[in-house]
């Protein structure tokens, strides 16, 4: 895979560094997440994306623990931090002590509002990023508060995925000048980046409307959410006027009959009366009718029916574990290196710290000392069992 032979250690972190080390692990990486020695909100929150990795229990806080990670991070190529500003440089672990022990290294800081600037140092989760990335502030329907689509856009769009892409650079650019570099990922920033065309499209008018009464943020009547008879609900973004002449067609509507698409005044009836007409069929009646077509119509579908869907299915776009569940593949495809992602449960916690240990080369005297001083903590299975 495209990512075989990288090492990368994972501090445990709440979402979004758990979905950059799912990404890298995905891809070919080794990942090993560095776990606390005791359950936590932390571990909870990253054993729904640890496919792939392994865990290593290790107490930061405790000197030895603390050596023993720096020594890990001279073998390793990355290491990514979820924790606030500061908190790494009290542990003695900050960028300047690995770097110095291991050039090459990547270090990865993902945090929700960056390592400097007025809130470095503040608690915050997504939707606090999302604020202050001002784009929540395009988000929702008229007259209603913004409002954050679950925590996808700050945490994972901006955070994880946007420090995955900041690693798999990182990695690129090393392979040319032979050294690591710290990537500051800020969550503010990743969300807002990925804004870009909000920003640049307020010049050609996308954006004049309050919030909820544009084009492209259910302001527009081809651009919506419709409800069906059977309370399920259609999808339609029917933008271009070709793919809008085909909508109008399969509503049973005549052209000539209607105000011009673009006629913002009449937006407001027109909802209401597209809303009518999808209220009076079934979501299959309604797929009946536009599958196959470029109106730009399709059902909203629940996790079971989108992990059933022919069209999903006929690309097998979800996967499902040793355990029978069901998650999203890992995307992009590769053509020649794709990601093959782990069948396998997620790791208890230490669960292969011994493991770990001595694949870093930590020999089973210093193992055990470790484990007698506490800084880690073997897994034993059975126990578990
Ligand atoms: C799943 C829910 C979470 C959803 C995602 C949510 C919406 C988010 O937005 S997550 C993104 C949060 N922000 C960031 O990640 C940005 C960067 N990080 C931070 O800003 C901070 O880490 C923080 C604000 C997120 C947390 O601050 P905190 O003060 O807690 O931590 P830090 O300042 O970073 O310091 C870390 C300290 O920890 C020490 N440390 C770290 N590793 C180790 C180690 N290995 N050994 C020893 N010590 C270690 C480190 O030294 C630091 O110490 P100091 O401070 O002294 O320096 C989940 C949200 C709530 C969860 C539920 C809830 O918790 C209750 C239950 C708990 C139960 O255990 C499990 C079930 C729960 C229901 C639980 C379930 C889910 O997890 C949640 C719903």
């Amino acid at each position: 895979m495209a990512l075989s032979g990288v090492r990368v250690l994972e501090l445990a972190g709440l979402a979004p560094a758990p979905l950059c080390g799912m990404i890298l692990a995905d891809f070919g990486a080794q990942v090993v997440r560095v776990d606390r020695l005791s359950q936590s909100a932390v571990t909870s929150a990253a054993d729904v994306q640890a496919r792939g990795k392994r865990s290593l229990a290790l107490d930061l806080k405790r000197q030895q623990g603390a050596a023993v990670l720096r020594r890990l991070c001279r073998g390793a190529d990355v290491l990514i931090e979820p924790f606030r500003h500061g908190v790494m440089e009290r542990l003695g672990l900050g960028p300047e002590v690995l770097l110095q022990e291991n050039p090459r290294l990547i270090y990865a800081r993902l945090t929700g509002f960056g390592q400097t600037g007025k809130y470095a140092q503040s608690a915050g989760h997504d939707i606090n990023y999302l604020a202050l990335s001002g784009v929540l502030s395009k988000l929702g329907r008229k007259n209603e508060n913004p409002y954050a689509p679950v925590n996808l856009l700050a945490d994972f769009a901006g955070g994880g995925v946007m420090c995955a892409l900041g690693i798999v650079t990182a990695l690129f650019e090393r392979s040319r000048s032979g050294r690591g570099q710290v990537i500051d990922a800020s969550m503010v920033e990743g969300v807002a980046y990925l804004s870009s065309f909000l920003w640049k499209s307020q010049k050609v008018g996308l954006w004049n409307q309050p919030r909820g009464e544009n084009l492209l943020d259910s302001g527009a009547p081809f651009y919506e959410v419709y409800r069906t008879s059977d309370g399920k609900f259609m999808a339609v973004g029917a933008i271009e006027p070709k793919f809008y002449n085909q909508l109008i067609k399969g509503l049973g509507l005549n052209m000539d009959e209607l105000p011009g698409q673009m006629s913002l005044g009449h937006w407001p009836e027109m909802k209401k009366k597209f809303a009518s007409i999808f209220a009076q069929k079934t979501q299959a009646e309604w797929c009946s009718i536009f599958d196959s077509t470029d109106a730009c119509v399709t059902p909203v579908l629940s996790f079971d029916d989108a992990a059933s869907h022919q069209h999903n299915k006929e690309r097998g776009s979800f996967i499902t574990n040793d355990l029978g569940e069901i998650s999203p593949r890992p995307a992009p495809v590769l053509s020649r290196t794709p990601a093959v992602p782990s069948c396998k449960r997620e790791p208890f916690i230490g669960e292969h710290t011994e493991e770990i240990l001595l694949e870093y080369g930590f020999t089973k005297q210093e193992i055990a000392k470790l484990c007698s001083d506490k800084a880690i903590e073997l897994k034993n299975l059975k126990a578990n069992l």
